[in-house]
């Protein structure tokens, strides 16, 4: 698949977050919703009403990212609202099958997260399961954060599986992507990219957005996956 960019609204402008987002509508993929209830992670941002109110208003689809201790009570309502894409995080899910293959019945994309430390062996039974499997790049919960290349050997397994058993699963990084750090997650094997400081830090969002994609794009072409 043609690397994807999902620019991640924590670094955009809470009070004008629909002209932000419409910055963006025309070089992005999707727009990528960090919901966190201070729970799973040590901030809180935004939930199900401000989701609603972007899809009224939202040319790109929604890539909701769910930073929460009950996945499974609420990644369904997201699904149902109209979320494109729906990600729930293998630590926090209590019943990940029965969650994520209701995600899909909504007609959502079905996302796994893991957080850095959390290996991606054993979760192989889960990959029939899920269209896009998100590994963290730095700890979540807060933009802005520096790039763990810690994680890239986890990227090259993740992809490996995914290859080993021809799924047509998206590998999503997430966390301190940006120019300097998107061509060695190209080449380990990621495909959708999230990036938040890196776009709305920008003078101009669009043209960092359309500069990462042609990036992702280059190291992509010269990738051994
Ligand atoms: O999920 C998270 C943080 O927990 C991310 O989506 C960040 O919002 C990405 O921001 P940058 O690291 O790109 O600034």
């Amino acid at each position: 698949m043609a690397p994807q960019i999902s620019p991640s609204i924590l670094s955009a402008d809470f009070a004008r977050l629909a002209e932000d987002v419409a910055l963006i509508a025309d070089a992005a993929d999707w727009v990528h919703v960090d919901v966190m209830d201070n729970h799973f992670v040590p901030n809180l941002t935004l939930g199900l009403p401000v989701v609603e109110a972007l899809l009224k208003t939202s040319a790109l689809p929604l890539d909701c990212h769910l930073m929460i201790e009950d996945p499974d009570r609420w990644a369904p309502q997201y699904a149902e609202a109209g979320a494109g894409s729906v990600t729930i995080h293998a630590e926090a899910a209590k019943a990940p099958i029965r969650t994520l293959r209701t995600i899909r019945a909504e007609g959502a994309r079905a996302g796994l997260g893991v957080n850095p430390a959390t290996p991606v062996d054993g979760l192989e039974d889960l990959l029939g399961e899920i269209d896009m499997l998100l590994l963290m790049t730095v700890e979540p919960g807060f933009g802005g954060q520096r790039f763990l290349d810690v994680v890239l050997p986890k990227v090259r397994r993740a992809r490996e599986l995914i290859k080993g058993r021809d799924l047509p699963v998206w590998l999503q990084v997430d966390g301190g992507v940006s120019a300097e750090t998107i061509e060695r997650c190209a080449d380990a094997g990621a495909d959708v990219f999230v990036a938040g400081s890196a776009v709305y830090g920008a003078q101009d969002p669009a043209e960092a957005v359309r500069k990462l994609k042609s990036q992702a794009e280059a190291a992509t072409a010269g990738a051994a996956w």
